[in-house]
């Protein structure tokens, strides 16, 4: 199979623990596209690629991509604010230090995969935050969801200690996430990309390297804004089919063959319709992205109506004690409407 080829190439170029007949050998991408193959190559040779991979937020997101580091045979070091999070990572041959800044100071790169824009402020640059173990050859990638504005004040921290600075954010969830199939929008240090693409390469299936700070997380908000919208629009129909008779699990299946058909319909759909929603993404997560993508627009003045009121409806559902919901719970916020 390319992708299990692929990762093994790519682990043994850079993971010391592998067989030293794996190493070294370019690093080639393959991105399945609609239609065909597409190939990438990554040149960065085996001395310019950091070995010890720091670890920052271990949720949902984070200690799949974490573990996925670890299988690989990466040296990696884990931080979580809630402790007990981080010992099965333990369990599996992570090392563990007590703060982000010891983190980043332990390691050549260090990720961060947290909540929100102030979790991702305070693990960063807090008071023991990773920056605090910042220096220059040290490299930061955040992967957590922020604004641009968030992200450039990060990147201005980092970067002051001499270290460098990447946005990464994921667009995928918790099994693409398990499975190794994230796909990473990119921004920010250009150099600092090309050396934790193979360390991508692990954790998802396909990378974008967007140019200044800011456009990754610019990217991330407005696919998360289409996606919180699109989940909305099919909770209202789920429930109008139901209103008007049909059977809303045949509307699930009708949708899943024809145009409007998305692996995020077929996959939540089924659930949805038995009032279901195992957490994958949660929703107050899902709120925060419209909230984001929301200022993003208002920023530039753009008039986005259909956002604006799916937001409402994600804001619902969250008053209705759903933030931990998956965000498919939104169509909870719809009932409730039906009910006034
Ligand atoms: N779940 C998904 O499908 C996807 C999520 N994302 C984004 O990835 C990021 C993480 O998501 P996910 O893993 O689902 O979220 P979780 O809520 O599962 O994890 C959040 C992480 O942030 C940490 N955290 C929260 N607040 C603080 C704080 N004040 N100080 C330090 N650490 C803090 C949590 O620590 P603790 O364990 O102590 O609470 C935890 O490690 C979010 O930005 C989300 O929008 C992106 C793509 C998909
Ligand atoms: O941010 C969520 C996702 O599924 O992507």
């Amino acid at each position: 199979m390319v992708r299990g080829v692929n990762h093994t190439l790519m682990a043994a170029s850079f993971c010391p623990s592998l067989p030293q007949h794996f190493k070294p050998k370019p690093i080639i991408k393959f991105r399945k596209s609609s239609s065909s193959f597409k190939v990438f190559s990554s040149q960065s040779s085996i001395d310019e690629v950091p070995t010890r991979v720091g670890f920052l937020g271990l949720g949902i997101m984070g200690s799949p991509m974490a573990q996925n580091l670890i299988k690989a045979g990466c040296d990696v070091t884990v931080w979580n604010r809630t402790k007990s999070k981080c010992d099965p990572l333990i369990d599996l041959g992570a090392k563990y230090k007590p703060s982000p800044a010891e983190v980043a100071a332990s390691c050549d790169v260090t990720f961060a995969m947290l909540a929100d824009p102030e979790s991702a402020m305070v693990v960063a640059c807090g008071e023991d935050g990773a920056a605090s173990g910042m220096s220059p050859g040290k490299g930061y990638v955040d992967v957590s969801t922020v604004d641009g504005p968030t992200s450039k004040l990060i990147n201005g921290q980092i970067i002051e200690t001499g270290a460098l600075f990447l946005e990464a954010p994921v667009s995928g969830s918790k099994k693409p996430a398990e499975d190794g199939q994230l796909i990473f929008l990119t921004a920010g240090d250009k150099s600092l990309y090309e050396k934790v693409a193979p360390y991508l390469d692990i954790m998802g299936k396909s990378r974008f390297y967007l140019g200044d700070v800011g456009n990754g997380a610019a990217m991330k908000l407005v696919v998360n804004m289409i996606m919180g919208s699109m989940m909305t629009s099919f909770a209202e129909g789920l429930l109008l089919s139901e209103k008007v008779g049909l059977d809303p699990s045949v509307v699930v299946e009708v949708i899943s063959q024809g145009a409007i058909s998305a692996p995020m319909f077929s996959l939540k759909g089924p659930a949805m319709v038995q009032s279901k929603y195992p957490t994958a993404f949660p929703l107050k997560h899902q709120q925060k992205d419209m909230r984001l993508a929301l200022g993003l627009a208002e920023s530039v003045s753009q008039s986005t109506p259909i956002a604006a009121a799916a937001n409402e409806l994600y804001k619902v559902a969250k008053s209705h004690g759903l933030s931990d919901s998956d965000f498919s719970a939104v169509i909870e916020a719809l009932k409730v409407k039906r009910k006034d």
